[in-house]
């Protein structure tokens, strides 16, 4: 594609002889840059592109965008300004991969917890009805019915968004879509035809500046709502409720809002997994999910809502949930060979920790013991609300090492000393010791939650030749197998 075509609309004045270069690719990492390939230097949070423009020339570059009005560096390519590298990547990503627009169907999914799970419900509900779906998100992407290796970030970049988005033959593409995501431009140009709100809880607070900030940035995707798009809403906290009254007046949209009173789609939960979604014609639908929680329950109503609009009926909905297997790392279940049982999920915030403590009572726990620690360099300021929740509402916990990213072993330890403020409590910092201690300490009756980490391998190395919380507890209960076959 010709230079001066890509720039179109994002570059004006543009030297005559340069828009006749020939754009074999873009990237904006130097050590992609191949021969004849666009380079966009990003200043970014780590490193500054700008400082690898050389190395792209040296690659190949045929032309370069930055956001400097000075390089320092003589060179015989163009150079070209834009005010924001990020954005003009997307545009330019947009440009080169999908230069059609999108004929798909694309649903977007943001809030703090439930991304996935609705994600994965949604396309299992689609896939019984006899459609193909793609799915982008923190698990793994699936495109044309084939998983590929899970990528660093909830969201794609841009890059490897409109990359994805042109090789899928999908009839839908869902795509889980992180508050970063929307700040940093990955999903810009792409028009959604549905967006989803699930919640907003306590993270994130190292990268936006408050609540506010957070969630103004989340409610950005439903600007990007195609014209008679469909806008679907929790409305099961203050941030939902006030995303659904800035929406309700928008006449270019139609909006959807889920909730237990007052809402276009009713939920009502029974005990354990019983449910019943109420639409406002009356219709009433109830429901045993096979997976737990309440937090499921609005998970599946989301799913729900957006299949619907979608023009799926309601029982082909309710009978695919039904049949629903669960996301890995959620909430999954394993008995003990002794009547306790583990579950290992992946909350790491306060309300997700008590959705799942609380699940844990309703399926009939004697006593609740609770695992889990701090993601190292993530938002600090949620740590002691997530010990306080599980003060409240386990019966026991053990503080223990979750992934320290650049913090150190000896700060975060301080860290859960301090934090472990309780009689409740105990800092066990090997997590595989953690949870072998639990395992020994159980009783019938007994629910152990290990949280955190749900499938994610382990990025440090344990005292138990183990690398992750499943292989861990599957480990420890063959050992609690042998010591009750050993004691006949
Ligand atoms: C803080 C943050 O969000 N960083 C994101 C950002 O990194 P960055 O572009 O600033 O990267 P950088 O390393 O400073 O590099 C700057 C530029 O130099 C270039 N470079 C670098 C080295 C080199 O040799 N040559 C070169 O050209 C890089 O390609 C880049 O263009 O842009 C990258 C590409 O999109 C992201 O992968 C990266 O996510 C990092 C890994 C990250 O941890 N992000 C988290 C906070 C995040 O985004 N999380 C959300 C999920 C949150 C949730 O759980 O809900 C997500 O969507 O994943
Ligand atoms: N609707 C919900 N409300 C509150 N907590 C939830 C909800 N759904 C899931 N959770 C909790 O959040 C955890 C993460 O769920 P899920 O992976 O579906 O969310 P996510 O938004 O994709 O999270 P992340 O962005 O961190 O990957 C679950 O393991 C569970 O503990």
């Amino acid at each position: 594609m010709k230079l001066n075509q890509l720039l179109e609309g994002i570059m004006n004045e543009l030297p005559a002889e340069a828009g006749l270069i020939n754009i074999k690719g873009i990237t904006n990492d130097s050590r992609e840059v191949a021969e004849g390939y666009l380079f966009v230097a990003i200043s970014g949070y780590k490193v500054d592109g700008h400082d690898y423009i050389e190395s792209a020339i040296k690659a190949g570059a045929a032309a370069i965008i930055g956001e400097k009005d000075e390089t320092g560096i003589n060179m015989d390519i163009p150079y070209i300004r834009v005010a924001d590298g990020r954005r003009a990547l997307a545009e330019l990503a947009r440009k080169f991969y999908n230069p059609h627009k999108d004929k798909k169907t694309i649903i977007g999914i943001t809030g703090t917890n439930g991304k996935t799970t609705t994600s994965f419900m949604l396309k299992h509900i689609l896939e019984q009805a006899g459609s193909t779906c793609a799915l982008f998100g923190s698990v793994y992407n699936i495109i044309n019915g084939e998983i590929e290796e899970s990528t660093v970030n909830t969201t794609m970049d841009a890059l490897a968004m409109q990359k994805a988005l042109h090789k899928s033959k999908d009839e839908y593409v869902i795509m889980e879509v992180s508050s970063h995501a929307l700040s940093q431009y990955r999903v810009e140009g792409i028009e959604y035809d549905i967006t989803v709100f699930t919640n907003l809880d306590h993270d994130h607070l190292d990268y936006h500046k408050n609540m506010e900030d957070y969630f103004l940035t989340k409610a950005k995707l439903f600007e990007k709502l195609k014209p008679g798009g469909n806008a679907i809403v929790h409305i099961g906290d203050q941030w939902g409720s006030r995303l659904a009254g800035m929406l309700a007046d928008e006449d270019r949209i139609n909006l959807y809002t889920i909730g237990k009173v007052n809402a276009d789609l009713c939920i009502r939960t029974g005990s354990r997994n019983e449910m019943e979604l109420i639409e406002d014609s009356g219709l009433r639908l109830p429901i045993v999910l096979p997976i737990m929680g309440k937090h499921n329950g609005q998970n599946a109503a989301l799913a729900y809502q957006a299949a619907r609009t979608l023009g799926l009926n309601p029982n082909e909905i309710i009978d695919a949930l039904k049949s629903f297997i669960g996301v890995p790392g959620r909430f999954e279940v394993q008995k003990l060979p002794n009547g306790a049982t583990f579950v290992i999920d992946y909350a790491h915030t306060g309300e997700a920790f008590s959705h799942c403590l609380n699940t844990a009572r309703e399926m009939g726990a004697e006593r609740v013991i609770h695992i889990f620690g701090f993601r190292g360099d993530r938002d600090k300021s949620k740590r002691k609300n997530m010990v306080d929740i599980s003060m409240l509402l386990s019966d026991f916990y053990i503080l223990t090492l979750d992934d320290l990213d650049s913090e150190s072993k000896e700060e975060m330890a301080n860290i859960l000393h301090n934090l472990n403020a309780s009689k409740k409590g105990v800092v066990i910092l090997d997590r595989t010791k953690a949870i072998e201690y639990a395992c020994r300490h159980s009783n019938a009756g007994d629910w152990i939650l290990i949280t955190g980490k749900g499938d994610e391998k382990y990025h440090l190395s344990y005292a138990l030749p183990t690398s992750s919380d499943k292989e861990t507890v599957e480990y420890v209960v063959g050992e609690q197998e042998l010591r009750v076959m050993a004691n006949g």
